[in-house]
């Protein structure tokens, strides 16, 4: 299935990384005889491909493997799914939440494949204005639902390891469609969200 997590990679293409990241060690100073790096170029390699597979994953395909028909038409929220991404720019991570909400118009679809789908685009290298729209669009494109919306609070390393160094900062992007427009239904989501119902 597209959305079946790495088990294996692929030797050529993890040979080929392997190779890469020991000139990239040696060029970073280390000494890559040492005995807790022997392994580490393959391990990089294989973390890399872990942490981009969502170039491998389809989101159609995801949302339609468990899609119902069903008539409830009031507002389903998934908040606080965790998502790990890299920022194109400097290929570190960056890390957050994401919140999403839609208004089905006929059709639901399993609550996990939402999780799923931020999988499908976080596990590449992004910028989270991007990975927000594609988190919609995938939504309203496989569900054709009345709304959704879409709110990602997350933390830049590359804002906090380097260059600028602010540790505090969290960058909050967001995505509408349909009837989140409407401003009632989004202050409900965005009610809903804040709102700590544990
Ligand atoms: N809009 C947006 N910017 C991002 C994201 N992730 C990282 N960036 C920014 O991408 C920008 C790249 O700017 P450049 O000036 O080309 O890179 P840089 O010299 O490394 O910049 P500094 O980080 O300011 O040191 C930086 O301002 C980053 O903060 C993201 O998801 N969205
Ligand atoms: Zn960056």
């Amino acid at each position: 299935m597209a959305y079946k997590k790495i088990e294996q990679y692929d030797e050529d293409i993890t040979n080929s990384l392997k190779d890469s990241y020991t000139s990239i060690l040696n060029l970073l100073g280390e000494d890559i005889s040492r005995d807790g790096l022997e392994k580490t170029p393959e391990r990089v390699a294989k973390a890399m491909q872990y942490l981009t597979q969502g170039y491998q994953m389809d989101a159609a395909e995801i949302l339609n493997s468990a899609k119902f028909k069903e008539p409830y038409s009031e507002m389903v929220i998934v908040k606080d799914i965790e998502l790990y991404s890299l920022c194109e720019h400097h290929m570190l991570p960056f890390i957050g939440k994401a919140h999403i909400a839609y208004i089905p118009n006929g059709y639901i679809t399993g609550l996990s494949k939402l999780a799923r789908v931020v999988d499908c685009f976080s596990r590449r290298l992004q910028v989270q204005e991007r990975l927000t729209d594609q988190i919609l669009q995938a939504i309203q494109d496989a569900l054709e639902p009345q709304g959704v919306a879409v709110v990602i609070e997350a933390k830049h390393m590359c804002m906090m390891m380097r260059g600028v160094s602010k540790q505090n900062s969290v960058t909050t992007t967001s995505a509408f469609s349909g009837q989140f427009h409407v401003n009632e239904t989004r202050s409900e989501f965005l009610r809903l969200i804040a709102a700590d119902l544990s």
